[in-house]
């Protein structure tokens, strides 16, 4: 992390008052959150939903151990005497300072984005890297405009390699974020529907995405999901300086599955680029497309196709991706509660639709968020697109989930789909069907937070 004396710190951020008084104080670390500081920490107040950060400073100083904070112009009462950068803005204060920080290190850097698995490709990249390299990558879901620079702030020195997911949910956040963070190899996961709502249509989604590739590097790589058109036509007349590789279930791809084989928790795989099987510990066909973009990125960093088993086989997703649970009566669950949109959504469907050994499978999803006017279209179609054949009960939560009830009635019949709106009705009432040879999927938008019914189910 970012350790260096305030006097530079307040060039790094452009301070407007004099720190000379504290030029020698050590700053190690930055923090936006008093509740999560650490000793030496920078603290860099926002005005929030709640409260305001500025509340905050003088006792996080004094007594909460941070070396210093930053302080927003336009808030009156600075605290005096004590370590305090004043700054135009404090957003753009912690953004120009993590710009500053990135530049000064020998660093490579893969930016991942993407509708749905920029986290999950995230972390097959990172743990593939690190069978050659000091790799720092982004925690959690810290991927947007503060997320980002608060990752670059959390670089050491010694670091040789970072992943960076970069998120967005309207045109030319992705712009800013990869000017930042400035990768030498970028991945586009795919193109579906996340953010519709800002964005307008999956070609405006499509040319969001696009612009990771304005902060690549001399001689940098593209890699992106070629069987997707609208990455294809917007990237065949390419004429950057970058390279190009593809990465898909079709052969017209640069990497290619040549046999997939489920096994318990996980899949096997084979691939056009040699020999190798490999294992990958997570469900999900579309868990092996994140895996060869991150193969892709690994390769064109100098980590061989041979030594790449032991980064996938080792991987531990994210929570609450594909992670699997066991409830209080033996069923097994799958929390893909994270979030969901329609791509991802018939991922997960597919995915349980096709396993074997259960003999009852059982769907819990929730709205999809922010999907824009046809949101309802959306969610019906997924209902009524349901395999009766292969999946026994829907239960949904939420507003918008009604119309997948509705969807689903049409190919299950109304003794075998269910709506709640109170996610522990739905728990109580789903406890009623399941068994030890049950498999229940748990998937929503972040805002549903069907976790809840995964805690329920685990009681
Ligand atoms: C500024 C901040 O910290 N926001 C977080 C805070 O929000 P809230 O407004 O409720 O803050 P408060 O009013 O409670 O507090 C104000 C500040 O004071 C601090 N503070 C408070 C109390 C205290 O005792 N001590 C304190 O120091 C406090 O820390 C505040 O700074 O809390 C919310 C709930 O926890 C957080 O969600 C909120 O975080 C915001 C959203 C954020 O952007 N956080 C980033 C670090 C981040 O990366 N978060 C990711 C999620 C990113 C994301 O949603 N990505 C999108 C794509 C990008 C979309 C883009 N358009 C965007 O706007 O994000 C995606 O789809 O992936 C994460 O949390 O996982
Ligand atoms: N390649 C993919 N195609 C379709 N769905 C996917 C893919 N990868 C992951 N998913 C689904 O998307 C969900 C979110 O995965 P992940 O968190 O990796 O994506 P993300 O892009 O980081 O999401 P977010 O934008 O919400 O942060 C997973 O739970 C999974 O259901
Ligand atoms: C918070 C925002 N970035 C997000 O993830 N929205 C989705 C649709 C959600 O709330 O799940």
């Amino acid at each position: 992390m970012i350790q260096k004396p305030l006097s530079e710190i307040a060039q790094m951020a452009s301070a407007l008052n004099d720190v000379s008084k504290f030029a020698d104080v050590i700053v190690k670390g930055v923090s936006i959150d008093t509740r999560k500081i650490e000793a030496g920490n920078l603290f860099v107040p926002f005005k929030g939903e709640r409260t305001d950060g500025h509340n905050f400073v003088a006792d996080v100083i004094q007594n909460g151990g941070a070396s210093a904070a930053l302080w927003q112009k336009d808030v009156p009462n600075p605290p005096e005497d004590l370590p305090i950068i004043i700054v135009e803005d404090t957003t753009t204060a912690l953004q120009e300072l993590a710009r500053s920080y990135r530049n000064s290190l020998d660093i490579k850097v893969v930016g991942i984005t993407g509708s749905n698995g920029k986290t999950t490709t995230k972390d097959m990249t990172a743990n593939l890297l690190a069978q050659k390299y000091k790799v720092q990558k982004t925690e959690g879901n810290f991927n947007n405009h503060l997320g980002l620079p608060l990752t670059l702030l959390r670089l050491r020195e010694d670091t040789e390699v970072a992943v960076l997911e970069m998120g967005m949910s309207s045109k030319g956040e992705i712009e800013f974020l990869t000017k930042m963070g400035r990768p030498d190899a970028v991945i586009i996961t795919n193109i579906g529907e996340s953010h519709l709502l800002d964005l307008g249509s999956r070609e405006a989604i499509a040319d969001a995405k696009l612009e990771i590739i304005e902060g690549l590097q001399e001689n940098g790589l593209i890699i992106f999901h070629g069987d997707e058109p609208l990455l294809l036509e917007r990237l065949k007349d390419y004429t950057g300086n970058g390279q190009l590789k593809t990465f898909g279930a079709s052969k017209d791809n640069d990497l290619y599955p040549v046999s997939i084989e489920s096994v318990e928790n996980g899949n096997k795989f084979k691939t056009n680029a040699g020999d190798e099987t490999f294992y990958l510990p997570v469900l999900g066909n579309h868990n092996i497309l994140n895996a060869l973009a991150a193969m892709l990125a690994a390769e064109f960093l100098g980590v061989p196709f041979e030594k790449m088993n032991a980064g996938l086989a080792s991987l531990k997703l994210t929570n609450m991706r594909m992670e699997i649970s066991e409830g209080a009566h033996g069923e097994k669950i799958i929390n893909d509660a994270y979030n969901a949109s329609p791509t991802s959504m018939k991922a997960a469907i597919d995915l349980v639709a096709n396993l074997s050994g259960y003999n009852r499978k059982i769907l819990v999803l929730g709205d999809m968020l922010e999907l824009g006017p046809l949101e309802e279209e959306y969610h019906y179609k997924l209902g009524s697109s349901i395999d009766a054949g292969k999946i026994d009960y829907v239960f949904t939560f939420g507003k918008l989930s009604e119309a997948i009830t509705k969807g689903a009635i049409e190919v299950l019949g109304d003794d075998r789909a269910f709506s709640f709106q109170d996610k522990q009705q739905l728990s109580n009432e789903l406890k009623k069907y399941v068994t030890g040879e049950t498999i229940v999927l748990v998937k929503g938008s972040r805002g549903m937070a069907l976790e809840e019914v995964v805690h329920a189910l685990q009681k």
